[in-house]
């Protein structure tokens, strides 16, 4: 469903977990500053206002979208968060310039939620225009920064319940420091 037809903005906080307990990595990207600028802000305004204490949310600044990758992979290895927001602006220029920037942040990001156990929040606009921008970070359609603070929420919740559910393998312990690896892993260590 298009942006035009459903403000996902406008969200039922009762429909939101509780998330005083989480902590939220934000990496924003510099191009476009002043949209990204307005996305991070109805970001950090949903998770304040679904309880996530300020010293929660941890902002990062990276030069442009294209480094949004590798900024969420160090915030990841090195942060104790619970979900990481990817924050840009891509606009049509002239070249194809667009179509590599966009294809290579979707592609990172997308890698990084396969990879890592923590979830990545896509929170890149790939806009046409500037207006197209300006509306979907604060204006008629709503911010998509504000969508991506409640999607972590969500996935959060997602991964924390996921781990208590998860059973661990009961048999013998492996070598001091190894992973815990699930019973039948083609890893684990045969007796
Ligand atoms: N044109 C836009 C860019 N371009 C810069 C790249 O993201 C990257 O920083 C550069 O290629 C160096 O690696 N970035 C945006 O975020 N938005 C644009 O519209
Ligand atoms: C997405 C871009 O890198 C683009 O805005 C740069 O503009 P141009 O394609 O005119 O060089």
């Amino acid at each position: 469903m298009a942006t035009v037809n459903k403000n996902l903005s406008v969200y039922d906080k009762n429909t939101v977990p509780k998330a005083k307990n989480f902590r939220f990595g934000v990496v924003v990207s510099e191009w476009n500053d002043t949209i990204t600028e307005g996305l991070y802000n109805g970001a950090n305004e949903a998770f304040l206002e679904n309880s996530v204490p300020a010293d929660n949310i941890i902002r990062w600044n990276v030069p442009g979208s294209f480094e949004l990758v590798y900024g969420c992979k160090k915030m990841l290895q090195t942060q104790n968060v619970d979900a990481v927001i990817a924050i840009g602006c891509v606009i049509q220029g002239q070249t194809k310039h667009f179509d590599f920037v966009c294809e290579g942040v979707t592609q990172g990001i997308k890698d990084l939620n396969v990879q890592s156990d923590i979830p990545v929040i896509f929170c890149v606009l790939t806009d046409n225009t500037m207006q197209q921008s300006i509306d979907r970070s604060g204006g008629i359609h709503g911010n998509k920064g504000t969508e991506a603070a409640i999607a972590a929420i969500k996935m959060a919740f997602i991964r924390q319940q996921a781990s208590l559910t998860h059973q661990k393998p009961t048999g013998p312990l492996l070598s001091a420091g190894a992973m815990q690896l699930e019973e039948g892993s083609p890893l684990e260590l045969k007796e």
